[in-house]
């Protein structure tokens, strides 16, 4: 590793081939089995050399080794993780959620002051989209009643986007007044969350929505519509996808340009998220969605990973995996952004994101709110240089 910045992945890797990379497979790894379409696998052998083992549908990437002359020198490693892994983005746009889904939950007070600081760390780190705050309910979310100041305090950055959380006409309104450019609805798959997250059904929040999203078109805005308790809810146990995927569709129609699936009590795997994905796909464009983990059952990188493989390349994360819904029961933080960087960097995912600013921002708050760091990543290279 050359520097923090530069995580241990193929992507990272000087040119070499196929072939080169055979020199270090011991003799029996490179013993080929025999072709097996039964089995699901082929020997796919190339010019009588190194020969490699991979699944059915290898042809699909690698066609060069059917053909007479082997090309597999041709063959980069850097290339390796979105091929073998189908079709990984290219560059995958980082939603950082910490100052508000990451603060909401906190019960101490985090002054204005250190919420606008990190606000311009996490920007200053690379990210382009920052949700800033919610316009909710003081009264239900004590910790977030400083949104206007909030909002009113940050040195916007040309390009980079501030969205806020807006449950109701009220909010919008307030959201517009302290220079809101974007803001997000949050509508939940399961209606027992509803009630307790907005104190209203998923029909009535959705009827809600359309007035809020109505008058955000009207103004401009950029609307982010969110569903929470896409996979389990704590009170009704498993979600059914169709149900994700009808408030998906709602959303999508009124006018959201990005819908964000939130996995709110991090119960997901990626068995479940890929039924879940596959079910929305059917009515929201893939470009247009947003995968958003919390950690609780450490699935959160595995269930991006799957995400990013279904073809999405926008996710939602949290600096040092601050967070957890105070509505939902069991809910712990959201994966750290730092994790997230730190994967996809080594899978050679652009991001735009430098690691140890961002590394500098989760040092900042987790030193305010008195935490070790929340991201694994981070204290892993913390240990390292210090
Ligand atoms: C939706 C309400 C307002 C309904 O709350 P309510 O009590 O039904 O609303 P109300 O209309 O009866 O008003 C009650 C009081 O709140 C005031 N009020 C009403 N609206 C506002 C407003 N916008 N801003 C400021 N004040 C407001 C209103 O004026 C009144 O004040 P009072 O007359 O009693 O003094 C409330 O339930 C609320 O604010 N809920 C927000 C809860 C929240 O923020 N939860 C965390 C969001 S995280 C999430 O959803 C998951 C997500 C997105 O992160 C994804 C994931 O993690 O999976």
């Amino acid at each position: 590793m050359s520097s923090l910045e530069e995580p241990l992945g193929l992507g990272d890797l000087p040119k070499l081939s196929i072939n080169r990379l055979g020199r270090f497979l011991s003799p029996s790894a490179r013993r080929a089995p025999a072709d097996d379409h039964n089995t699901g696998r082929y020997n796919n052998s190339c010019n009588g050399g190194t020969q490699m083992v991979f699944h059915d549908n290898s042809y699909l990437w690698h066609p060069q080794c059917r053909q007479a002359d082997s090309s597999c020198d041709t063959v980069e490693l850097r290339d390796l993780p979105r091929k073998v892994m189908w079709d990984l983005p290219r560059y995958v746009k980082i939603v950082e959620v910490g100052p508000r889904d990451g603060l909401q939950n906190e019960k101490g007070n985090v002054p204005t002051s250190v919420k606008i600081q990190l606000i311009h760390k996490l920007v200053a780190a690379g990210l382009s989209v920052v949700e800033a705050t919610s316009f909710v309910s003081p009264k239900w979310v004590p910790q977030l009643a400083d949104a206007k100041d909030v909002l009113k305090g940050i040195q916007q950055v040309p390009g980079v986007r501030y969205p806020v959380l807006t449950p109701n006409l009220r909010g919008f309104e307030a959201a517009v007044a302290a220079g809101a450019k974007e803001i997000a609805v949050f509508a939940s798959a399961s209606e027992s969350f509803s009630k307790s997250n907005i104190n209203c059904t998923i029909e009535e929040s959705l009827v809600r929505y359309r007035d809020v999203t109505a008058a955000a078109k009207k103004h401009g805005l950029l609307i982010r519509g969110y569903i929470s308790c896409v996979i389990g809810c704590p009170v009704e146990g498993t979600i059914d996808p169709s149900k994700v995927a009808y408030i998906a569709k709602e959303l999508y129609n009124m006018g959201c340009s990005e819908i964000s699936l939130g996995d709110t009590i991090g119960v997901g795997t990626p068995g479940s998220v890929v039924a879940m994905l596959e079910a929305v796909m059917s009515f929201v464009p893939v470009d247009k969605i947003a995968v958003h983990f919390h950690d609780t059952y450490g699935q959160a990188l595995a269930n991006i990973l799957a995400s990013l493989q279904m073809g999405i390349s926008i996710v939602d994360s949290s600096v040092s995996g601050l967070g957890g819904c105070p509505y939902a029961k069991g809910a712990t933080g959201n994966v750290a952004t730092e994790d997230v960087v730190y994967m996809l960097h080594g899978l050679g995912i652009e991001t735009n994101v430098g690691l140890n600013k961002l590394m500098e921002a989760g040092d900042y708050i987790s030193k305010h709110l008195g935490r070790p760091l929340g991201s694994k990543t981070a204290a892993a290279l913390r240990k390292l240089t210090t």
